[in-house]
């Protein structure tokens, strides 16, 4: 068998490292969900609810919204270095479908890992993830049981940490400076290098992009740094919100998201919607269209308003998502597909 060749760590490596990558011109996810918004028949997108919701936001609260603690720091491991990046990729390739088991919620994923690597520093080493198995998942988050897709998860951890030797040496900062301060090229070389990360779909014969695990880590990374050093980039504000399970609800309590009878009646009574169905897909890409909506309706609002600084989508993203968080036992429930995108 061929000797497998060593990595010469004086050879340069495959990616641009200089000048970062042509940056895409546009968003992909913000190109393609909008013809899923305007084909939709499961889910509608209200002016009225966004206009409400925009009337109810005060100046006070805009300024939250884009202030820095809007990320939360206190449940992430955050030591301003490239380990807070490695954190970073590592969490959010575990950050989907934790439903299947009603105790399980992100918190104990931030914070398992987050311990994990407090105890023990190379934790995170890509040569361990490369050979992590479904108990190691498990062990990683602390938790007591097996988790949702917990072999799935293994498989997906050994994919980013056999892609980050092959392409950066180990490294996720090293992956984050090949972007050259895009966060666009950020989230196409995600995609691009780990396949685990390529959450897009078919929907009416065209293929849909959401990349949520893609644009969340570019968002974490962000936010875990302040918009400073690896996590400056110049393009932040073109990243959408993160297509998941949660904020659709609240945007559905906010009268912003409308679903049909069928789909409520099949989400109240807790029915799987297979992933890439029409369904699934509406609500994901309507949520992105709508924050977006949000965003614009934001700006016409509070133009000219001495002090006011319009949110990045991803800032409304957290708001929204930190709502669903604290008000998940009151609200409707959310839709559930058994997926590894979100
Ligand atoms: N749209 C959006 N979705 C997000 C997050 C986060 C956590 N982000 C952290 C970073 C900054 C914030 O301050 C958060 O602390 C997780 N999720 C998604 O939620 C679901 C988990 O929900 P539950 O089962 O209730 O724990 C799952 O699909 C997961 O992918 C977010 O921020 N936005």
């Amino acid at each position: 068998m061929a000797e497998a060749r060593r990595v010469d760590q004086s050879e340069p490596l495959p990616w641009n490292l200089a000048g970062g990558i042509e940056e895409p011109a546009t968003n992909i996810v913000k190109a393609t969900t909008a013809y899923v918004a305007e084909n939709a028949t499961h889910v509608s997108i209200s002016a009225k609810g966004i206009q409400a919701t925009v009337d109810g936001i005060s100046l006070e609260t805009l300024r939250e919204l884009v202030s820095p603690k809007a990320y939360n720091t206190d449940i992430h491991y955050v030591d301003g270095g490239p380990l807070t990046v490695q954190y970073l990729l590592v969490v959010d390739a575990l950050n989907f479908c934790f439903w299947p088991d009603e105790e399980l919620e992100y918190e104990q994923l931030s914070t398992g890992v987050k311990a994990a690597l407090e105890a023990d520093p190379t934790a995170l080493d890509a040569e361990k993830l490369m050979w992590i198995t479904g108990e190691g998942v498990r062990q990683l988050l602390g938790w007591k049981r097996d988790v949702p897709l917990q072999e799935e998860r293994a498989r997906l951890l050994r994919e980013v940490g056999s892609s980050l030797v092959r392409h950066f040496r180990g490294s996720a900062a090293r992956m984050v400076e090949a972007a050259g301060g895009s966060a666009l090229a950020l989230m196409a070389l995600v995609a691009q290098v780990f396949p685990g990360f390529r959450d897009h779909t078919i929907y009416k014969g065209r293929q849909i992009f959401l990349y949520k695990r893609a644009q969340i880590f570019v968002g974490d990374v962000y936010g875990a740094f302040g918009g400073e050093g690896l996590g400056a980039f110049w393009d932040i504000d073109q990243l959408t919100m993160f297509a998941d399970y949660r904020v659709p609800v609240v945007l559905r309590t906010m009268g912003i998201l409308d679903y049909s009878q069928g789909l409520e009646d099949k989400i109240q009574r807790r029915e799987q919607l297979p992933p890439g169905g029409e369904e699934e897909v509406e609500i994901r890409a309507c949520t992105v269209v709508a924050v977006e909506r949000l965003r614009e309706a934001l700006a016409a609002k509070f133009v000219g308003t001495p002090g006011a600084r319009l949110p990045h989508a991803i800032q409304l993203d957290w708001w929204l998502w930190e709502t669903g968080e604290r008000e998940r036992l009151r609200h409707p429930p959310h839709h559930r597909t058994l997926t590894t995108f979100y």
